[in-house]
């Protein structure tokens, strides 16, 4: 049967129904998703040692010949095995096969075959468990560059390999869809070298050409797209202008004195907004870098130009201290701002509701409750949001769909993403940096501390008290913890989330065993919104000195005379967690200090929380952490709208970043529409890629 790029699965040899459904889980449903379900790493099987040279404890391949029939036992119920020695002119090697019936009649007496498995020593003789094999003469999984694919449950990767080889030969009919003259100028394989290549590639230069033919062209496409984005946002002159104003009567409200970097980024703001079109910025800054400011500025000249401005944060805890301080900032100028979250009293949500509606408030900030239905804005001009929110393409154009035009829209991001992640996840932003610290912060001392250390930490705590400041004790709570983080400890090995110390119960013990003189409080996020309003409170009068809580506080919550903050089962969080964590702490005058408790053994582990203990950059610890987790966990399965990346490799791919964006750029100069006949398939192959983004074409 000849196979075309739509041929379905379920025709290619070894797909049963069952596992066809274990395939559609991947995304695979015909052989077309099988030429782009790229390898994610390679194992090199081209060397073939004879018997006695292959290498003990390392997965190889040896030539041998079967010296018997292969002998099959059944030791019990479900556990069968087929045993066999196989030899060559140097020695033997005794092969065993768990639950492999089917050994018995592919091996024969006698025909030489290549098998590929780790070789171990038995006493004197040498073994191989469960080795994966072909015919000497066939050489298809064994004797080059194999593959290695993502699997599922109950799918192999011989199994994958087998039927991305079937499907192969499709992507000769597959026509290029890159223009000849980008393909020349920047010296890039065909289609079918790439495809052929990357799954089974001739060797490393081959590989090479494949990977830099498919990122480029990814990279490509991508950015072709998202100019079509930008380009359509820049044709809208329909965003609501809004008049600059001297920046020193803004200044005029702080009680100090504004960085460099924030008046940089102020202006920027500034410009966009005025420019006539919705404004779509990104600001980037270091914890504790006085974002809140920022965002509090394009809020003040919203309303001094007689709008509505409206902030969403991502926790109601956050919410609140934002209501609290920004009421206090912006109402001597006489700005209305009301707090707005889900779980407020219904009546008070309509008394808000009805004065946003009718214009009496002109500053909301609350949490994802403000973009539900119902809440209808008489003119609102601007959309504060947080990183966290998945703010992405879509919930844009929602929002826009709300008003008579779309608002200016400002997302706030206070995990640093290292720049070509944020190219790639906002691409269609404008991002500005604050890349500066207000003065006078001294760096927070950060200690990672074995368990025995326990007694020693709880007296530091008691002189930090005595000092006059605060403390935050972090629990990892079990019914708070995200599938990230649940997937990150399994990953590591770790032990069920039985052990982790519960907040409630852990606050109780403290203080009643650890300081009885103490006042000790607790917050977590299944608390009542009052309840955790009124913790928070005590807090940052004072009332309270030492905080348990769940990670609620992770991101924004500011409280000054906080100085020493103590991270429990440390090695749970990630290192942008935890640099989040730490930036609680050191926001004020006095000396601060992070301590970070670990039971892990884990020699990974240890070294990223001491990559932690070593610097305060958070750029440097977005790269390190994303380095070691991979863009999918580091960002959640966070939806931003925009498509995935299939093969560009989101860390290491700058250069040819910035080469796609180059060639994307001139194309769409020579062609805007996309509209010569060689430059059509590229606008077809955006629109697919595209295909879930709202409005990108109309
Ligand atoms: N230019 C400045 N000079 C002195 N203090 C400042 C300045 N800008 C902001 N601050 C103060 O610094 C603290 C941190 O500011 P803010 O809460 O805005 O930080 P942030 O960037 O939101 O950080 P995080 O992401 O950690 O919440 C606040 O107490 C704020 O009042």
């Amino acid at each position: 049967m000849a196979v075309g790029p739509d041929t379905p699965i379920t025709q290619l040899a070894g797909v049963g129904e069952a596992r066809a459904k274990k395939l559609t889980k991947l995304g695979l449903a015909q052989a077309a998703d099988l030429l782009t379900y790229y390898p994610r790493d390679y194992e090199d099987r081209r060397k073939i040692y004879t018997l006695r040279e292959a290498p003990v404890g390392q997965r190889v391949c040896v030539a041998a010949m079967a010296a018997e029939h292969p002998r099959k036992a059944r030791i019990r119920q479900g556990l069968e095995l087929v045993q066999l020695k196989v030899v060559d002119h140097t020695g033997a090697l005794h092969l065993t096969f768990f639950n492999q019936g089917y050994v018995e009649k592919a091996l024969r007496a006698g025909e030489e075959y290549i098998f590929f498995g780790t070789v171990e020593e038995q006493g004197r003789r040498r073994a191989m468990v469960n080795p994966i094999f072909e015919r000497a003469d066939s050489q298809s999984f064994t004797g080059r560059i194999m593959p290695i694919y993502r699997l599922t449950a109950g799918i192999s990767n011989h199994l994958m390999a087998s039927l991305i080889r079937q499907v192969l030969p499709c992507a000769d009919s597959l026509a290029d869809t890159l223009p000849q003259r980008i393909r020349q100028e920047q010296g890039l394989a065909s289609t079918q070298f790439a495809v052929q290549n990357i799954h089974f590639p001739a060797d490393e230069e081959a590989l090479e050409l494949a990977r830099k033919r498919l990122t480029f062209e990814e990279l490509f496409y991508f950015s072709v797209g998202l100019s079509f984005l930008k380009g359509r946002r820049e044709g809208e002159c329909s965003g609501c202008s809004i008049l600059p104003r001297p920046l020193e009567e803004f200044r005029a409200l702080l009680p100090f004195e504004l960085t460099q970097a924030q008046r940089r980024v102020m202006e920027e703001m500034a410009a966009d907004m005025a420019a006539g079109r919705p404004m779509n910025r990104l600001v980037q800054g270091d914890v504790g870098s006085g974002k809140t400011v920022v965002a509090a500025y394009a809020a003040w000249l919203t309303v001094k130009n007689g709008h509505q401005a409206a902030l969403m944060a991502p926790t109601e805890v956050l919410a609140e201290q934002h209501a609290r301080s920004l009421s206090s900032l912006l109402s001597p100028a006489g700005v209305q701002v009301a707090l707005l979250t889900g779980s407020m009293g219904a009546a008070e949500k309509k008394r808000v509701r009805t004065a946003l509606a009718s214009g009496d408030i002109d500053f909301v900030v609350g949490t994802h409750a403000l973009i539900s239905d119902g809440v209808e804005f008489r003119d609102l001009a601007l959309m504060v949001a947080d990183e966290q929110h998945r703010f992405g393409v879509a919930q844009r154009a929602a929002l826009a769909a709300k008003g008579d035009r779309p608002p200016h829209v400002l997302v706030m991001s206070a995990t640093p993403i290292p720049r070509t992640l944020a190219l790639i996840v906002y691409g269609d932003l404008d991002i500005s940096v604050i890349d500066q610290l207000p003065p006078g912060r001294t760096p927070v001392e950060t200690f990672v501390v074995r368990e025995d250390k326990r007694q020693r930490m709880y007296g530091f705590v008691r002189k930090q008290v005595q000092e006059g400041r605060q403390v935050y004790i972090i629990c990892p709570a079990v019914e708070e913890r995200s599938e990230e983080e649940l997937a990150l400890a399994a990953r590591e090995g770790a032990s069920p989330p039985m052990d982790l110390k519960a907040v409630k119960t852990y606050a109780v013990q403290l203080q009643e065993q650890v300081f009885p003189n103490l006042k000790v409080d607790f917050l977590h996020g299944r608390m009542k919104s009052r309840e955790k309003e009124a913790v928070m409170a005590a807090f940052h009068r004072g009332d309270t000195q030492v905080l348990v809580s769940t990670t609620v506080v992770e991101v924004g919550v500011d409280v000054p005379n906080a100085s020493l903050i103590i991270v429990e089962n440390a090695d749970r969080f990630g290192l942008s967690q935890l640099h989040q964590l730490r930036g609680r702490v050191g926001r004020g005058r006095h000396q601060s200090y992070c301590v970070l408790i670990t039971a892990t053994r884990n020699p990974e582990s240890m070294a990223r929380l001491r990559t932690l203990a070593s610097t305060t950059d958070g750029f440097k610890i977005a790269e390190e952490d994303l380095k070691a987790r991979g863009p999918g966990d580091f960002f959640g399965n966070r939806q931003h709208g925009l498509p995935q990346m299939k093969i560009a490799d989101l860390a290491g791919d700058m250069r040819l970043l910035n080469l796609a964006q180059e060639a994307a750029k001139q194309l769409l100069e020579e062609d805007p529409e996309l509209s010569a006949p060689e430059d059509r398939p590229v606008l077809e192959r955006v629109r697919q890629l595209f295909a879930a983004t709202p409005d990108i074409f109309n």
